[in-house]
Parts: structure tokens; sequence; C-alpha cells
């Protein structure tokens, strides 16, 4: 099951090594963390990436090995969004001559850069940013300037303190005529001593939600008072500005601008499966070592992962790690092709790739950071610890719902794309993850033919009930705005609806891409079997809690729902023997989880008890200020015992 999980016993025994190598050294230690004040926490995290940065270099690690060095690390540091982002951009929006500049730098760690898109009024809408580059034909540069307190760059990761450059996204002004948005190259501080240059005023936002967490990244703010730059640092794949000031547009789609955020959106899904896996396995490790009632005759208490609603509340957070994990390894595959077919020009299945990365993205996260949230819940009160490794889980990672791309954004953007397909249904084929609704004369006819509970045990069931569900949906949106005049009046009156067909179409996709999982050669002894039972709780799961939807639209019957459910409770009794394998298949170190609850050897009531006694609080019997503010309450003399 390790290797299903890991995608390949190469990967398996690649990031075991890698989460060892982690491990078993002590500057890579998380437990203070939370401790720390904001400018002791990121000197750090800064020490901590230095001493990854030289194990990469020492041990000659690839790059491969590098990226599962820096998730187990497991610390928000610039370095993210140095690798994450801006070096990507220049991959995706640079030409030739900018890569060959600029990538070495980058990959040498020579400089170090942010990806600077959002602003303080803007980061849904990139067409509204604000921040300008004007082009000065006379010095054959760049003004880049900052005209409004809005225009303020606001958030990029790395880009408070640590940066020395920023990939700059400015509207493009060109002879006093404004080109959209485009991606420019910003020296932000000197390679000398690293102050700000003329013209930049750059610092950090601010403390952010949760203790520790996402407060060892320097999110940043960032102005421009008529910077030059040279007329080469505009990223000039997409479009160019030639010395003697004109626009051209060259044949790429203008989208491409947006492309790296369609890569970090695809890299998110996986990362989905990681944090959603950590935080399962936390829960159910615990949920296996914690009794509570049930006793008989003075025998042990009942083992709360044998609670029916303590299984029907982790099991489908189980199931959905792994969903997460194979539709996450289909998105990659994605990715690729795209890219592949991008550089031979070939943009046919640009607008399917924005599409499943965003709503993907959005569906993941989604899941994620309530799914991470039940799992602290799971764990009752010690699951509010910080020894449980669940709050931090939870404060670093619910801004995946916000970054690259607010989660109903990126929804609305799913259902431009459902909706335009559904009108081109009669005159073009829809194909790649849109294929099934080319038959939506049968799947609008055709109701659930499901008679037993058994029978909800059939992939072609499944894959049929959500088909129609989205079909359904999707087809009664487009009826609805036919009704509108003007198609952006009745797309905003519907967005809540859109929202949800995108959600059914999303859901679509995790459901078919892990019974497409299962159809592969799976190693190992009874894995497929033990997938199997995963994949069907996931897909029941996910039918009976929007069983709304599949009962409007008219396609499942209150019986066949019941039976789906009645379903659902007996594969929970088939996960619960193997639950504790199937979260010990994620193979984490108990330095990675950061959780006393989820230790691999269980003992977690001695080590919580030695953990309390390590809180700085209990340096001393009384504690400091005991008998400054409360000795005199309790010695005050009361004038009347009333009070
Ligand atoms: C919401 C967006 C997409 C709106 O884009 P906009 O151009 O204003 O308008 P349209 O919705 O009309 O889109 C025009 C056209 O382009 C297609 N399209 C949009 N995005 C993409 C894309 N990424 N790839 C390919 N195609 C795209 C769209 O489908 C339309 O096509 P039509 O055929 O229908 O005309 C945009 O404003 C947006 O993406 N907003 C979100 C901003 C965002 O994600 N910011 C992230 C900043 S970086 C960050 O957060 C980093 C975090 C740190 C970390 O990751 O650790
Ligand atoms: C931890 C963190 C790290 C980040 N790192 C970076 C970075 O490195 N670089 C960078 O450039 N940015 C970064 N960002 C910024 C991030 O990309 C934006 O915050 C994100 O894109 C959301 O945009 P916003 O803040 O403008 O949200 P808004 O769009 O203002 O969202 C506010 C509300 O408005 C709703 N809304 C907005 N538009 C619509 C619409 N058309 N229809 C319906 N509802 C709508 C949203 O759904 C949401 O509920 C980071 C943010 C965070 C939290």
């Amino acid at each position: 099951m390790k290797v299903a999980w890991a995608g390949s016993r190469e990967t398996l025994e690649l990031s075991d090594r890698m989460a060892k190598l982690v491990a078993n050294d002590p500057v890579f230690e998380k437990f203070t963390r939370p401790m720390l004040g904001r400018k002791e926490l990121f000197k750090n995290t800064l020490r901590k990436a230095a001493h990854g940065w030289k194990l990469i270099v020492d041990l000659r690690l690839t790059e491969e090995e590098a990226k599962w060095l820096r998730l187990y690390i497991d610390e928000p540091a610039y370095t993210d969004l140095h690798w994450g982002m801006f070096i990507p951009a220049i991959e995706g929006q640079g030409t030739e001559e900018q890569k060959k500049k600029w990538l070495p730098l980058a990959q040498k760690m020579k400089i170090i850069g942010c990806y600077a898109q959002t602003e303080l009024g803007h980061g849904s809408n990139v067409q509204g940013l604000e921040t300008t580059a004007t082009f000065d034909p006379q010095a054959d540069e760049f003004v880049i300037h900052s005209p409004t307190l809005t225009s303020s760059k606001w958030w990029p990761g790395g880009l408070g303190k640590a940066s020395t450059h920023a990939l700059v996204y400015a509207r493009l002004i060109v002879g006093g005529e404004f080109h959209g948005v485009h991606g420019f190259i910003v020296q932000l501080r000197s390679l000398e001593d690293h102050s700000p240059l003329p013209g930049i005023t750059v610092g950090d936002i601010g403390l952010k939600f949760g203790n520790g967490a996402y407060n060892t990244m320097d999110n940043g703010v960032l102005r421009f008072d008529h910077v030059r730059i040279p007329r080469n640092q505009m990223l000039m794949r997409v479009s160019q500005v030639t010395k003697e000031g004109k626009y051209m547009q060259s044949d790429v789609p203008r989208q491409l601008i947006y492309g790296t955020m369609v890569y970090v959106r695809q890299t998110i899904v996986v990362d989905a499966s990681k944090a959603l896996s950590r935080a399962v396995c936390i829960a159910t490790r615990y949920s296996a070592v914690r009794r509570q009632f049930g006793s008989r005759n003075g025998g042990p208490e009942t083992q709360v992962i044998d609670y029916k609603t303590q299984q029907s509340r982790l099991f489908p957070l189980l199931a959905s790690a792994y969903a997460f994990r194979f539709v996450g390894e289909w998105l990659k595959w994605l990715y690729m092709d795209v890219k592949q077919r991008l550089e031979a020009n070939d943009f046919s299945t640009l607008p399917e790739a924005h599409a499943c990365t965003a709503g993907l993205k959005s569906l993941t996260t989604t899941a994620t950071a309530d799914g991470i949230e039940e799992c602290r819940k799971l764990c009752g009160g010690h699951g509010y610890l910080v020894s449980s490794g669940l709050p931090e889980l939870f404060a670093v990672y619910i801004p995946a719902c916000t970054y690259e791309g607010d989660n109903v954004v990126l929804l609305l953007q799913v259902a431009r794309f459902i909706v335009k397909t559904v009108s081109e249904l009669g005159y073009k084929q829809p194909v790649g993850t849109t294929a099934y609704m080319g038959r939506v004369a049968t799947l609008m006819q055709n109701n659930c033919a499901v008679r037993t509970a058994e029978d909800w045990l059939n992939p072609g069931a499944i894959v049929e009930a959500f088909e129609a569900r989205a079909a359904r949906m999707a087809v009664a949106c487009g009826r609805q705005l036919a009704k509108f005049e003007n198609p952006e009046e009745g797309f905003a009156e519907l967005a809540s609806d859109l929202v949800e067909a995108s959600v059914a179409h999303c859901q679509l996709i995790v459901v078919s891409k892990f019974i497409e999982k299962l159809q592969q050669d799976i190693p190992g002894k009874g894995v497929k079997q033990s997938l199997e039972i995963l994949c069907y709780v996931y897909a029941l799961f996910l039918l009976h809690k929007h069983q709304g939807d599949f009962l409007a639209v008219g396609y499942l019957t209150p019986k066949q729902a019941l039976l789906a459910n009645d379903q659902l409770r007996t594969l929970y009794s088939k996960v619960r023997p193997n639950a504790i394998a199937l979260v010990d298949s994620f193979n984490y170190t108990d330095h990675y989880l950061g959780s006393i609850l989820g230790r691999y050897d269980g003992n977690v009531y001695p080590k919580l008890y030695e953990a309390a006694w390590e809180d700085p609080l209990n340096d001393s019997d009384v504690a400091d200020g005991f008998h400054q503010y409360v000795q005199p309450i309790l010695k005050q003399k009361l004038h009347s015992a009333k009070l």
C-alpha cells in the first residue's frame, strides 16, 4: 500500500530517505516553533532554509530529492515562492534569451525571487491591478510605479525581507495605450548589502493566523516610486515591446500570462492529499488509542474508532486523501501534456487545463481545510493542544483556500467552461473531462437502476450517477441562462447555482479518476481491494452528502439514496480492520507528523504528560505576576460579604 500511495517504489524509497534525513537533523526541530517571537521565528526559518540549501548542495541532491526535502522540513519559507513561482514564471513566460540570463542565477540562488501579482486593492481581479509599467522609448526602459495606495503589492510570499528580485505584474502602457497585465523582473534590494534600492519601499505585512504557522513566511508589501528597468526585463514570450515602442501580440493566447497559476494549482491538489493524509493519520491512530465508555465487567473501554459516528466522520476523510492523491497524479499528467502542447504552439487543451486545475484546486483545498478541522474534533480535547500537530497544520493549510485563486472565484471559472460546453452541444463534440456531456440525452433520460445496496458496488452505477447529476445541473443552468437577454447578467444572477454545478462536475472527475486508478495494475496483496473499498466510500459519501442534488435532478429516488447509505455503513466496517495499515502507508515520520497523538508507537498519554511540563509557564510553581496581581485579591478585606 505504501507504493500505491507513493506512486512507485523509487518515489517511496527517495521520499523515505529525505524524510529520515530531515527527521534525524536537529536543525529541523519543530516543537519550539509556536513559542518563538516573530523576529526569532523568522531568523530560525532563514537558518533552516540555509541548512536545507547546504544539504542540497553538499549532498548534490536532485531536484526531486530537494523537493521532498523542502516538504519534510515542513515550514513555509521564502524559498517556496522562489522555486514554486518565480522560476516557473520565467520558464513559462520568458523568451529563450531571458531564460538563459535569469534561470541560472535563480537556480544557483544568486538571486532570490518572489511572485508579486496581488495588490492591496486587487487579488482575484488580475485585470484590475493598478501598478503601472510605462515604456520610455528614449531610455529603452520601463518605469514601474505604484500610483495609488491600493496599488501597493500586498501578500507575495518571500517579498517582505528575503527577496532580492520580484516578478511584478503590472499594467503595460506603451505610447499612452494600455495593453493588459504583464510580468516584469524588478530588482528590489542590493546584492551587496540587501538594502532596498532607490524608489523601492518594501516590508512585511504583519502577523497572520495562528502562532508560528505561516508567520515563518515574510509575506510582503511593496511600492514603487518610478523605478526604471531595462526593456528586456518584461517577460516577452507572450507579447513583446520593441525598442521603437511597438507592442506585438504573438499568436500565443494572452492567458499564458496566467500560466504560472495553472502550474501551481495542479501542485496544490497533490499537496491537499498530503495535508489531509497527515491529519487523517493523526486522527486515525489516536482514535485507535483513545478509549471512552463501553467497559463491561471492568474490562477495557471501547476504542473510539469503533463508534459508527467516529467512522462516518473519519473514513470518508481517509478515502478523500487517497482520492485527492490519485486525481492529483492525473492532473499532473494533464498539466505536463498541456505544457508539451504549448511548446508546440498547440493551445487546444489550455481551457480544459485551466478549468480542471482551477476546479480541482478549489474542491480539494476546501475539503482538506474542513477535513483537518474535522480531524481536530475527532481527537476531542487533546486535538486542541499544539502538541497534537493539528492546530498548526490547520493554520498553515487554510490559506490554500484563498491563495492561487479564491475557491469561489475559481469555481466560477469552471462554470464559464461548463456553460460554454453546454452552449456548444449539438455542433461541437465535448472531449476530455466534459466528454460525458456528449451523452446528455441519455443522461437526461435514464434514471438510476440500483435496486439493492449491493448494486452500488458497481463502478458503472457510480459513474453514471455522478455524470447524470453533473450533466443535469449544467443543462438546468444553461436553460436558466437562456432566459436572460444579457448573458453576463444571467451569469451573475445564477452564480450560486453555477458554482454548485461546477462542484458536481469536479466531484465527477475525482470519482472517475479514482475508478480509473483501480483499473491499473496495483502491486501488493489485497491493496487493490482496500483501495476499491475506499473508492466506494468516497463516492457514496459524496452521494449521501449531496443527495439533494441527485434527488432534485430526478435521477435518484429516496429509496435508492437510502440504499447508498446502507452500503456506506457496510463499507465502514470493511475499512475498520485496515484503517491503521492504510494510514501507516503514508509512511510519515513522527517528525513530519509533529503530533503526540499520532505517534507511530501509540505512546500518547505519557508523552502528553511529559510535554506539558516543557511549557515555559511551568518553569516555576508560582507563575510570574501571581503575587503582584492575584495575591492582593485573595488578601483583600471585603466590606460586604455580598460582593
Ligand atoms: C479570475 C480570473 C481567471 C479572471 O481572469 P480575467 O482575464 O479577468 O477574465 P476572464 O474570466 O474573462 O478570463 C478570460 C479568458 O481567459 C481564460 N483564463 C483565465 N485564467 C486562465 C488561466 N489561468 N489559464 C488559461 N486560461 C485562463 C478564461 O477561461 C477566459 O477564457 P474564455 O474562453 O472564457 O474567454 C483571473 O483574474 C485570476 O486568475 N484570478 C485569480 C488570481 C490568483 O489566482 N492569484 C494568485 C496569486 S499568486 C499566489 O496566490 C501565491 C500564493 C503562495 C503560495 O502558493 O504558496
Ligand atoms: C498566505 C497567502 C499567501 C499569498 N501569497 C501570494 C503570493 O506569493 N503572490 C501573490 O501575488 N499573491 C499572494 N497571495 C494573495 C492571494 O493570491 C489572493 O489573496 C487571492 O488570489 C484572493 O484574492 P483577494 O484577496 O483579492 O480576494 P477577494 O477576491 O477580495 O475575495 C473576497 C471575497 O470576494 C469574493 N469574490 C471576489 N470576486 C468575486 C466574483 N467575481 N464573484 C463572486 N465572488 C467574488 C470571494 O469569493 C471572497 O469571498 C497570498 C495570499 C495568502 C492568504
